[in-house]
């Protein structure tokens, strides 16, 4: 479907434009060169010196995101924040980094570590601060303390705080530059990566719906998990274990499977010293569990066990009475569980489960990096468990190969890692900077504001489809019958049955239209849609952008005062704030594809250019 407008194209083929509106433009490590002229300028201008301050520039960053991640595991789930302070001769005047949430930014101890060596200083950042509570405590510091450039490594990766600080430090006469935005070379590129390192749960928390998972394993040179009779303790050494126990500390939770506990009864505590103990999971079908087991122990840590709904509910109660918390799910599978996990607000899980649950958490995408200890030991035995049990896979060619992998021999051990997917590139607001400057090129989407709107009674409320602005539209595309639709939602929920032979649909199209408010319009669409699929017209998922369109249309050339209201916000993102509607709306963190607020910026740029071509003609009449 190519919709076309004018002489704009509005919209790709829907499945191109929906991929690319999945809002992860996902790019492996290896960043992309960007093709912005005035970068390519800088960098060339500079030449030498150039390579030499780009030099510069990478190792104070990557000093930045070394002491960040100082603090991982204690921050959680903040980000991990460094600052390094280097004078104009390259020396290093100060440091810091967050050390735990709700202590002081890492920007305000790097400034008082340098004093008075901070005015005409350069401050490192590894990720531009996020200001959440409203106190500017690490943009006041800098400003206040006379720095005079800022470099960032990468932007914060929620949607509300992405740029602001950015923004606020330039308003101050500050030059900020952000690698791969300002400037770019390999060295800067390596640099950017450790910064996309440290904080990679948060980045996923911002473009995924799951939490950053790891699957960690030990296992003996011929690749056995434990021997034939389930035995595990220990495959690897101790000093690979405090390794585990350190990766513990950096997680908010470890998970295993049922069979994990029955045969090893783990603790899964992080016993290093130091650092936070994750809360434990564990994943079970059949609820077939021990009555005796570490995990019941809750006096220091909790244990969520994940069920299958109606599991054993005897033993449900038993562990209640435990103090063990229960969630039962409709469908036990790592996907649903690690998406639960998200809304409740998990950044990290560590998976050291046994093969049969990391096959299934790999197939279901949602592990993201390996863990490996390979000790050197053969254990043999044709029943003894490996690390990933069946993923359907018969040929080579179908292995999954991982990406940055490094090796590092821990005491005997080799500790292999790698990721199976990678970090996503930060995006700006809306999907891409081409698709944005397709929707509307009025918006810059590094600098742009975000006006949010989503219940009607907000400032922007008259955004929202629930809006009473009666509209007049036929009623499907060969009608020629117009009539009258008290609000666009109305319009919309009924032309999901439009056109279908079956009395049922007509009868529910005039229910839509006749419905005494929005919400009940809605309501009528989307259960009608959930519980008789057959009244659905077959072409509803290409057709439904471009019917909102249509509607969008009518209601802003209706009302002047609504166009007016549209026009007002030249420049700015505009975002359905709902926090539920991924399609149509932004989501809770920006993971929603926003498709609301596109079709406004669109009918923004369109009204703006039709406003101009009437200018011309009047001026050349
Ligand atoms: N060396 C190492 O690093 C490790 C070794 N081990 C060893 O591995 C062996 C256990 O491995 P394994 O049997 O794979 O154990 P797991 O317990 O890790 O995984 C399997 C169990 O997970 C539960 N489960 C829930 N949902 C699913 C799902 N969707 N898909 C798959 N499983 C699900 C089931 O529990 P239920 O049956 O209760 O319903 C299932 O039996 C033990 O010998 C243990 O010592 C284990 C971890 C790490
Ligand atoms: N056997 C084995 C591991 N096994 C993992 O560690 C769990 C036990 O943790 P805990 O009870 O806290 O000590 C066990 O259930 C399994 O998940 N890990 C390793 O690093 N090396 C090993 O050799």
């Amino acid at each position: 479907m190519i919709l076309t407008f004018g002489t704009l194209h509005i919209f790709k083929p829907f499945s191109s434009f929906h991929r690319l509106g999945r809002l992860i433009p996902i790019m492996a490590l290896s960043l992309r060169i960007s093709s912005s002229p005035l970068i390519c300028r800088a960098t060339l201008a500079n030449g030498d010196n150039g390579r030499n301050h780009h030099a510069k520039d990478a190792a104070f960053i990557r000093r930045a995101a070394d002491l960040a991640e100082m603090s991982a595991g204690l921050t959680s789930p903040h980000p991990n924040f460094g600052c390094v302070i280097a004078t104009s001769s390259g020396k290093v005047a100060g440091e810091g980094y967050l050390y735990a949430q709700g202590t002081k930014p890492a920007e305000a101890l790097a400034v008082e570590a340098a004093g008075e060596f901070c005015r005409g200083s350069t401050a490192y950042l590894n990720m531009e601060p996020g200001d959440c509570h409203g106190d500017h405590a690490a943009v006041s510091a800098l400003v206040q303390a006379g720095i005079e450039r800022v470099v960032v490594g990468i932007r914060h990766p929620l949607q509300h705080l992405r740029g602001s600080a950015i923004r606020e430090l330039r308003s101050q006469g500050i030059e900020v530059n952000v690698l791969g935005e300002d400037f770019e070379s390999k060295v800067l590129e390596d640099a950017r990566k450790a910064c996309l390192l440290v904080n990679a749960p948060l980045i996923h928390r911002a473009c995924s719906r799951v939490p950053f998972s790891v699957l960690k394993y030990a296992m003996t040179l011929d690749g056995k998990i434990a021997a034939s009779s389930g035995h595990a303790a220990w495959i690897s050494s101790k000093l690979s274990r405090t390794r585990v126990f350190e990766l513990r500390g950096r997680s908010d939770a470890v998970i295993v499977g049922g069979n994990t506990v029955r045969q090893d009864d783990p603790r899964l505590t992080a016993r290093h010293g130091q650092g936070h103990t994750p809360t434990r999971i564990v994943m079970t079908q059949s609820l077939d569990l021990p009555e005796k087991a570490n995990l019941w122990d809750v006096s220091e840590v909790p244990t969520i066990i994940v069920t299958q709904r109606g599991a054993r509910r005897s033993f449900q109660k038993f562990l209640a009475s435990k103090g063990v918390e229960v969630v039962e799910f409709d469908m036990l599978n790592p996907r649903e569980v690690m998406e639960y996990f998200h809304l409740r607000g998990y950044l990290s899980i560590l998976w050291e489960c046994g093969g049969t649950l990391a096959a299934s958490a790999i197939s279901s995408s949602v592990i993201h990096k390996v863990v490996a200890f390979v000790a050197p030991k053969i254990i043999g035995g044709r029943n003894a468990p490996s690390p990933v049990g069946e993923l359907g896979m018969v040929e080579m060619t179908q292995a999954l190969n991982l990406m940055d992998v490094c090796y590092e021999q821990v005491g005997p051990d080799m500790l292999v890692t790698g990721f199976l997917q990678p970090i996503p590139d930060l995006i700006p607001v809306i999907p891409s900077e081409d698709a944005t400057v397709e929707i509307d090129p009025s918006v810059n989407p590094f600098e742009s504001s975000i006006i949010f709107f989503y219940k009607t009674w907000d400032l922007y409320g008259s955004f929202s489809n629930f809006s009473p602005h009666p509209i007049r539209m036929p009623c499907g595309e060969d009608n020629d019958d117009y009539m009258t639709w008290p609000s666009v939602e109305h319009y919309y929920q009924a032309n999901k049955f439009v056109g279908v032979e079956n009395p049922m649909a007509h009868d529910c199209v005039e229910k839509i239209r006749t419905a005494r408010s929005p919400e009940e319009a809605a309501l009528i669409g989307r259960s009608t849609l959930r519980q008789k699929p057959e009244l659905v017209r077959n072409d509803w998922e290409d057709v439904k952008i471009e019917v909102m369109y249509m509607a969008l249309k009518c209601k802003f050339s209706t009302y002047p005062h609504l166009k007016s209201m549209l026009l007002s916000t030249a420049g700015s993102v505009l975002v359905e704030s709902s926090p539920h509607d991924l399609f149509w709306g932004g989501g809770r963190e920006g993971e929603g594809l926003n498709y609301l607020g596109r079709l406004l910026m669109q009918l923004r740029s369109e009204f703006f250019d039709d406003s101009s071509v009437s200018a011309e003609n009047t001026f050349l009449a």
